[in-house]
């Protein structure tokens, strides 16, 4: 079973393109990281797969409708816009309206089950505009989880949170995943992506130049290709390290 099917997906702004013929698959049970360079096309790839812009090609998720779309994935995306001074409660349940309906308890332990999962509840009754930005974001990605989707698409979720938050974070994506959910999610960590995901899609110049396991993918040869960074790497108890060490020039 697929949920997200992707079919030679291509994206042309301004008369370039910025995305090229990609195709991808992801299934339950996959946490998918984007990875790829600064302008490599990662945000374009998910937007374009949720239909929020034009694209050649096929996505099975931007040809339902608004509403079925809406029950199928939950969109983190990078810009982290609370609009409204409401509680962090409140927030969180706005996930729950593709449910339509008046909410009920099926509602309430979504929500309950989400602001545990990002360890909010102490901010359960805070105005959410006025958490810091670590905080904002773990309450957005709360909203996401509360939508109970089958499929979850972050974009840099965890960008700005401090080290034990990002762990924690990835831990959740990990768990949902072990659940049965499809997560794709871009990042720049490589540790994390390389510790945490079950897949690394990588993405240079809007194309798709690697993908798989990331024991498989991340080589010292993709990194210099795809990043141009040397990294120290080493397989430890806690699984592969990796730390960017120069820039190649
Ligand atoms: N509205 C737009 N008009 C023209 N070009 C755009 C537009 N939006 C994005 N681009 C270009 O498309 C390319 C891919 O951008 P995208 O945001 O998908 O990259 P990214 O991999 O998510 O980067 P980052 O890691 O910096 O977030 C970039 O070169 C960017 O400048």
């Amino acid at each position: 079973m697929s949920l997200l099917s992707l079919r030679a997906l291509s994206v042309t702004l301004r008369e370039r393109q910025v995305l090229d013929s990609v195709s991808l698959d992801v299934g339950p049970g996959e946490l998918v990281g984007l990875i790829g360079p600064n302008g490599a096309g990662k945000t374009t790839l998910m937007r374009a797969a949720l239909g929020l812009i034009g694209a050649t090609g096929e996505s099975s998720l931007a040809a339902l409708s608004p509403e079925a779309r809406a029950k199928a994935a939950a969109w983190m995306p990078q810009a982290r816009e609370i609009a409204w001074p409401v509680t962090v409660e409140t927030l969180v349940a706005l996930g729950r309206l593709p449910h339509g309906r008046r909410p009920g308890p099926a509602d309430r332990a979504a929500v309950d089950a989400a602001l545990a999962r990002m360890a909010l509840e102490p901010f359960r009754h805070r105005t959410a505009t006025r958490l810091s930005g670590g905080e904002q974001a773990r309450a957005l990605i709360a909203r996401a989880l509360a939508q109970d989707t089958p499929l979850v698409m972050a974009d840099e979720p965890i960008a700005g949170l401090d080290p034990a938050h990002q762990i924690a974070t990835m831990e959740v994506f990990r768990d949902l995943a072990r659940d049965g959910h499809g997560i794709i999610v871009s990042l720049h960590d490589l540790g994390l992506a390389a510790r945490h995901c079950t897949r690394v899609v990588v993405l240079a110049e809007g194309r798709m130049i690697a993908e798989g396991p990331p024991s498989e993918v991340m080589t010292a040869d993709l990194l210099a290709r795809a990043f141009h960074i040397s990294a120290f790497h080493a397989e430890t108890a806690d699984g592969p390290v990796f730390q960017p060490l120069r820039v190649i020039r």
